[in-house]
């Protein structure tokens, strides 16, 4: 049954728990959430996820059902999970929910260009009270959604050594991850149309929505949420010497003036590969279908509880 908007104000917020995010600090979350909610008068659902990926059919069902809005308690996968049953549902006649984040994950990189207290349970229960939204920009590889980041290349390489058996997660583990794999990754090679450096080797290409990746880098420090655009950052294969500073460069965000670096702003990207690429959508690893790669942006097409 679809509620008028007037019944949603009734309607309970779901709470979206993943209990394997942040390495178990989602359950400690979620309990407080779930207060603060209840003590800002509100009824909630909660749902815990069962497997990877089980936030979309959670999601879906919010938005066919109506929920007030949709709060994760997770990381930036978890998040990037329920935005794809968000739409989903919405493309199949469910309400637009909107979406409110209580940051549990270990990056939680996307929270980071939303000006709410993720952090802050009580804080974020009233906003979710007050119904104060905005909306942001949702990008697409093909059609794999995602809400703070897409990447292709060394992002990838070192998520594939981070799902490694006995590797630790986290940023640490990410940044030590990453300054090992730099010495040894080899770049990879792809033709973009809107790229001088075409067919050039690059170590990494990402399309940056939120300004934040990798829990530790500022990849796209001037990107919006709002601005109808994905920011495109390439950065082109150099000796591995050179890239460490590169990369220090990155994580203060002052890596865009480098003569390695390229930069465009445009809502819609084509890349052609030798090989179907791996690539990386908030953090998730992905395999393309065809050596054509197309990434695109969808102006507004989330709602953020603001
Ligand atoms: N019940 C579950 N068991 C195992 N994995 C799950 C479960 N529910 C969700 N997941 C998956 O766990 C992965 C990590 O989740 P999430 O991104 O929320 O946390 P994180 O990795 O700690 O944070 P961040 O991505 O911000 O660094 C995602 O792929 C998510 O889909």
């Amino acid at each position: 049954m679809m509620l008028s908007p007037s019944d949603r104000i009734h309607a309970p917020v779901v709470l979206l728990v993943n209990p394997a995010a942040g390495r178990g600090r989602a359950g400690r979350v979620a309990q407080a959430a779930s207060e603060a909610l209840r003590a800002a008068d509100l009824a909630v659902d909660v749902h815990e996820t069962r497997e990877r990926g089980d936030e979309a059919r959670i999601a879906a069902e919010a938005s066919a059902t109506g929920a007030r809005a949709l709060a994760v308690v997770g990381g930036d996968g978890a998040i990037s999970h329920a935005v794809r049953g968000l739409l989903d549902g919405e493309a199949g006649g469910g309400a637009r929910v909107p979406m409110a984040i209580f940051a549990a994950g270990t990056g939680n990189d996307f929270a980071k260009s939303l000006v709410v207290p993720v952090h802050h349970v009580a804080r974020m229960a009233r906003h979710i009270a007050a119904g104060n939204t905005h909306v942001v920009d949702v990008g697409f590889v093909d059609d794999v959604p995602f809400v703070n980041a897409a990447g292709f290349g060394f992002d990838v390489e070192v998520l594939e050594h981070m799902r490694t058996p006995g590797v630790l997660r986290g940023t640490a583990a990410y940044v030590s991850t990453a300054l090992g794999a730099l010495f040894g990754y080899r770049g990879f090679r792809a033709n973009m149309a809107n790229d001088s450096a075409i067919m050039s080797r690059k170590l990494m290409t990402v399309f940056a929505n939120g300004r934040c990746f990798g829990g530790a880098f500022r990849i796209a420090p001037d990107a919006r949420l709002d601005d109808g655009a994905l920011d495109c950052v390439t950065i082109r294969d150099i000796s591995p010497w050179a890239r460490v500073p590169l990369f220090a460069r990155a994580m203060r965000g002052t890596h865009l003036t480098s003569p390695h670096v390229s930069f465009h702003r445009d809502h819609h990207f084509h890349l052609r590969f030798d090989t179907p690429p791996m690539f990386e959508t908030d953090g998730e690893l992905q395999q393309a279908a065809t050596c054509d790669v197309s990434v695109s942006v969808r102006a507004g097409a989330l709602t953020v509880i603001a």
